[in-house]
């Protein structure tokens, strides 16, 4: 697999502000790739680095193979875009939005016809007359989408693309962009834990301008993530948390909702062996134990810190 977006100590200073430092990126083509940061890490400023439509400071960045600079519009004619404000004319259905962006890459007749009409389904949009000035917000972000793509890009660029959205639309632009794998890589910045673990094979954090990290989700999974375990007893839950917390397969443990108590742990069988007995020990009842698996939430709270 050859990559699509290649940076390699990627710079950039707005006069002494240091916004990026020394990023390297390796976006594989085929990818679906989060780019997961909080507000101000430096997403938008690196998308715009993508595009050419900002430099770096210094560092390098390829997309698709060719120096971004240097490409010129031979590399921007095989990206899709979509920032994080997309505007429309309003006055226009989306149809006719379509044919219109897709005028402005030289495309008519029966290709554009046609094009039009698989992007509009593909947006969940076709048979819709109301002009765009009236959609939904997520109406908006779907058909902006299907704008982005109205070109066939390689590599499809989208900026924050559900942040904007409720649950509902979010689902919506996250089936769409699941259902463009094998078709274009898409790397999509976000700040939204949940919508990487949905619909990404791979993700790169980013915080305060540097990359923490960046790995299949599934590699991530298995090099943070460790097992841990919830009890709930029906008394002296601070004297039980407090002798399990001195078990040695005991890394952490916290007190949750309702006074539940939570142990991340290195050895879950033993854990659940050791647990009930414990409890019984100290005279107390076992309302609730459950196993589970650390969630990407806890990697990226363990990793990015809680430090914002
Ligand atoms: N043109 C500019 N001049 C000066 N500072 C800038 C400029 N553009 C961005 N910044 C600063 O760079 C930092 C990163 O901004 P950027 O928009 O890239 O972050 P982001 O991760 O996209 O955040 P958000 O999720 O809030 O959009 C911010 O501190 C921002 O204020």
């Amino acid at each position: 697999m050859s990559a699509a977006i290649r940076a390699t100590a990627l710079t950039k200073s707005y006069g002494s502000k240091l916004v990026l430092d020394s990023l390297d990126l390796d976006v594989q083509e085929g990818s679906v790739f989060g780019f997961l940061g909080p507000n101000g890490a430096g997403k938008t400023t690196t998308l715009r680095l993508v595009t050419g439509l900002a430099r770096p400071t210094s560092g390098s960045i390829q997309v698709l193979g060719q120096n971004v600079g240097a490409g010129g519009n031979a590399v921007r004619s095989e990206i899709g875009f979509l920032p994080d404000v997309p505007a429309f004319y309003g006055w226009m259905t989306a149809p006719e939005l379509l044919r219109f962006a897709g005028g402005l890459f030289g495309m008519s007749g029966a290709v554009l016809r046609d094009r039009t009409d698989m992007l509009l389904d593909l947006a969940g949009l076709a048979g819709v007359t109301t002009t765009v000035g009236g959609y939904s917000r997520g109406m908006k972000q779907r058909l902006g989408i299907a704008q982005a793509l109205i070109n066939a890009p390689r590599l499809l660029l989208l900026d924050e693309p559900t942040s904007a959205l409720d649950p509902m639309g979010r689902k919506d632009v996250l089936d769409m962009i699941a259902s463009l794998r094998g078709r274009t890589t898409v790397f999509f910045s976000t700040h939204i834990l949940g919508d990487v673990e949905r619909v990404c094979d791979t993700v790169a954090i980013l915080d305060r301008g540097r990359m923490v990290t960046q790995a299949p989700i599934a590699e991530l999974k298995a090099r943070y993530g460790k097992e841990k375990v919830v009890v709930e007893v029906t008394e002296n839950a601070d004297a039980v948390a407090k002798e399990l917390s001195e078990r040695p397969w005991a890394t952490a443990t916290t007190r949750g909702a309702q006074g539940a108590i939570e142990i991340t742990v290195t050895d879950l069988g033993a854990a659940q062996h050791d647990i009930p007995a414990i409890i019984a020990a100290r005279g107390s009842g076992l309302a609730r134990l459950e196993a589970g698996e650390i969630g990407l939430e806890e990697v990226f709270v363990e990793l990015v810190g809680g430090e914002q």
